[in-house]
């Protein structure tokens, strides 16, 4: 079954209507793993696994007719916590729960271009992976950690993509160097002493002190580090009180920091460290801080070769190629890179008027098709490729 027999746009509006929670994503994986077995059906040079380790993941394994390496193409799989608005008729089932940053959309593309090289034996090893938990939980450094990619499963050079809704539908973007941010999950735990709310002299009042916190951190960078280089902190989550007559003993703060370097994370790292130290003693009560990189560093494209990929993109004439700047989105493809070389490119969304994480964000479908040949076209570019890049 090749890619002009398989309904994408039918995939990408099953997958959208199922989405699933980081680790969670047993229904995708249902779903998938039976078109992946249907794709396959009959092929000879194909091989799947479903490891005990990370039960939502796949792996497929396409042996090449005269391989020379192992090409491998990352999509991840999971959702987010987000209650969709979009209104569209293959909204999300699964209440509070979306696609809202186009998973759907990389698994689709993925689907194709597997569906091409059923079609189309690759001549070099490829591997596919179907990667859970990019959101949170680090599916990447999971998997590898877990030995998913060792013996035939490594791959020699890694490719995957991320959905990009400024950019118009299946426009390829990409850069030399630094392509995302790495970013650090930061948790901040406020212990203080619970009162009535008539004698706030009995008591020591968490909600003061974690907005206290917040906006002193407010001042890191823009007062902390090189504006040049430029950073982010968002709290996007806040939890205090039961009532509103009860001053709060407690307060949870849940955010995020990125920096397109290590070392500006680390610098980031430091000065909320000091904040919390700071803030503990002026409000005389704990503040608990928990960082946690995880498998989120920075994506740094590989230079050898992103620029073939940059090479072929651009000359291709079907293809819609653009320049990109760096972002401050996060991605676990990251920790990948480290690992093994390889890039990340943007697929352009065409939805202009929101943004990655929006409960409104609808990719136009017209993407997968541009999406599917690019890719497919560039991973057959790699494997006529000398051996020695
Ligand atoms: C593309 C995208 O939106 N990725 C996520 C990655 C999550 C990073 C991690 N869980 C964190 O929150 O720091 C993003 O939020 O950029």
């Amino acid at each position: 079954m090749g890619t002009e027999r398989v309904d994408l746009p039918k995939i990408y509006r099953d997958l959208h209507q199922i989405p699933e929670l980081a680790l969670q994503e047993s229904k995708t994986h249902q779903y998938l793993l039976a078109l992946i077995q249907k794709l396959t059906a009959g092929l000879d040079f194909v091989e799947i696994k479903t490891p005990a380790a990370l039960p939502t993941a796949i792996l497929v394994l396409l042996h090449g007719s005269n391989p020379k390496r192992t090409i491998g193409y990352r999509t991840d799989i999971d959702a987010l916590p987000v209650t969709e608005a979009t209104g569209l008729p293959y909204a999300s089932k699964n209440p509070h729960v979306m696609h809202a940053c186009g998973h759907d959309l990389h698994m689709t593309v993925a689907l194709g271009i597997l569906a091409h090289f059923c079609e189309h034996r690759p001549s070099d090893q490829l591997l596919f992976f179907f990667q859970p938990a990019e959101e949170s939980e680090n599916g990447g450094k999971l998997a590898y950690e877990d030995q998913l990619f060792t013996g035939k499963w490594r791959p020699d050079e890694f490719y995957g993509l991320h959905d990009n809704p400024q950019l118009p539908a299946g426009t390829i973007g990409c850069r030399l160097g630094t392509l995302f941010a790495g970013t650090t999950e930061v948790d901040v735990h406020f212990t203080g002493k619970q009162g009535h709310a008539a004698y706030p002299q009995f008591a020591n009042d968490m909600v003061v002190a974690a907005s206290q916190f917040i906006m002193q951190v407010q001042t890191i960078i823009s007062r902390s580090i090189d504006p040049i280089e430029g950073g982010v902190i968002t709290f996007g989550q806040f939890e205090a009180g039961t009532i509103r007559n009860v001053i709060a003993g407690t307060a949870q703060l849940h955010g995020t920091i990125r920096g397109l370097t290590q070392k500006m994370i680390r610098q980031i790292d430091k000065r909320l460290q000091d904040v919390a130290t700071g803030i503990a003693t002026s409000y005389d009560c704990q503040v608990d801080l928990k960082l946690n990189q995880g498998g989120y560093l920075p994506v740094e494209n590989d230079p050898t070769r992103t620029a073939d990929l940059i090479k072929y993109m651009k000359k291709n004439p079907e293809i819609d190629y653009q320049e990109t700047e760096p972002a401050m989105t996060g991605e676990d493809f990251g920790y990948l890179l480290s690992k093994f070389p390889g890039t990340m490119v943007w697929l352009g969304a065409g939805d202009p008027d929101h943004q990655l994480h929006s409960d409104r964000f609808a990719p136009d479908v017209r993407a997968i098709q541009p999406g599917v040949s690019a890719l497919s076209g560039f991973l057959t570019h790699r494997m006529q490729e000398a051996e020695e890049d």
